[in-house]
């Protein structure tokens, strides 16, 4: 399901759910079974080499969740996940047949956090930070040949002197330069895959691109993949489209919309990538921009109890009746690999949606002025 063509998957996630356990009061854990929240629900993507996924949207929709799930940090309630054709649970399990250890998958798949200060021991010096991973899992490298790594990488991300920036505390950083640090970090382990989840976030706007742009740069002379995770979408649709990437937005759990960048946003299939895009007013300044955002309701339902067929029915300016009871899929039989996808059924021109009554406070459009 939407890989970009010719490329080696990485990792590949089948079918995958998340639950937690929601977190309640005393008096309501004394009473009854706890409520799960449904962080990722059913959720199949590949990672190739040399990509860049960017996941969007909304505060809780599932993007950490769903990163974390993606380079092997967070146990799936059920599904898959795969790193080059092993299960990483079985691997972390140490099931029979295991062909590559948990510990390569480990360091092949890096995280980089939104607040890479508290990330870093405020009590260890930059280089004694950078030093302990390579001791840990390149135990054979001599101390100058690891420091020799080092100093040429923190060169690489601009921290120059390197000799200089190695002996620094964290607290004698700034945030940028800390992020880099955090960066260093991952990229000693020479990764295949890092999640930046919110990475440039917590930075100044002015060193957001720039920032951006060191991704960009390491993702080609390394061949990394990043799958970057932003509430921002003018900063995913940033990284995505110099790299000729992929955009994901989700909702409630789900992926509803991929595919690259100016075709989700230029010209979203979704109605939930509509009212993304109507919220980025600065996606494309001089676009004429509605009033309201085009949404029934703004109230956003419960993870616990998620609206039942297409999650977003109930909040949708197009939802018919079989909006509620038929779930639409995001995978197409028809799409070619690295083509967008999106999970609605006003995509199909032969789904029974067209003959299905608008709900309460829908206007009916009919399927020519949809391609009209
Ligand atoms: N460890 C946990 N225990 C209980 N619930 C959790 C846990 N982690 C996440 N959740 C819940 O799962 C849902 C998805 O959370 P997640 O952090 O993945 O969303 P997000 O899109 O990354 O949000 P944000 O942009 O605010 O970080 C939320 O309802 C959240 O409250």
């Amino acid at each position: 399901m939407s890989t970009p063509a010719g490329d080696d998957v990485v990792v590949s996630l089948e079918d995958v759910c998340v639950d937690f356990e929601k977190e309640q009061g005393l008096v309501d854990s004394l009473f009854g079974e706890p409520e799960r929240v449904q962080a990722v629900s059913d959720v199949s993507i590949d990672v190739p080499e040399n990509d860049v996924l960017a996941l969007v949207g909304e505060s809780g929709c599932g993007k950490t969740t769903l990163g974390k799930t993606i380079i092997g940090v967070q146990r799936p309630t059920e599904g898959s996940v795969e790193y080059r054709g092993q299960d990483v649970w079985d691997a972390k399990d140490g099931r029979d047949d295991v062909e590559v250890p948990f510990g390569d998958i480990r360091r092949s798949l890096q995280m980089i956090h939104q607040d890479p200060g508290a990330a870093l021991n405020p009590n260890r010096k930059v280089l004694t930070t950078l030093e302990a991973p390579l001791k840990r899992w390149e135990s054979d490298l001599s101390t100058e040949d690891r420091r020799a790594r080092i100093f040429a990488l923190l060169d690489r991300v601009g921290m120059d002197p390197p000799e200089d920036y190695a002996h620094r505390f964290p607290h004698q950083l700034s945030g940028g330069e800390q992020q880099r640090v955090a960066l260093v970090r991952a990229l000693l382990m020479n990764p295949d895959v890092i999640l930046a989840d919110e990475a440039v976030s917590a930075l100044d706007v002015s060193l957001r691109v720039e920032t951006m742009d060191l991704l960009l740069e390491l993702q080609e002379q390394f061949g990394t993949s990043f799958v970057f995770i932003s509430h921002n979408l003018s900063n995913a649709r940033y990284l995505a489209k110099e790299a000729g990437g992929r955009i994901g937005i989700m909702y409630l759990g789900e992926i509803v919309e991929i595919g690259p960048p100016e075709e989700v946003l230029n010209d979203p299939q979704h109605p939930y990538s509509k009212v993304l895009r109507w919220a980025t007013a600065d996606l494309d300044p001089s676009a004429q921009r509605m009033a309201d955002p085009p949404v029934r309701s703004i109230d956003i339902p419960d993870p616990v109890d998620p609206p039942s067929g297409c999650r977003f029915h109930t909040r949708c300016p197009e939802a018919r009746e079989v909006c509620t009871t038929d779930a639409p899929d995001l995978g197409d039989d028809d799409a070619a690999p690295g083509d967008r996808c999106a999970a609605c059924h006003r995509t199909d021109p032969h789904h029974e949606y067209w003959q299905s009554e608008p709900l309460d406070g829908v206007e009916s459009t009919d399927l020519e002025a949809v391609n009209d």
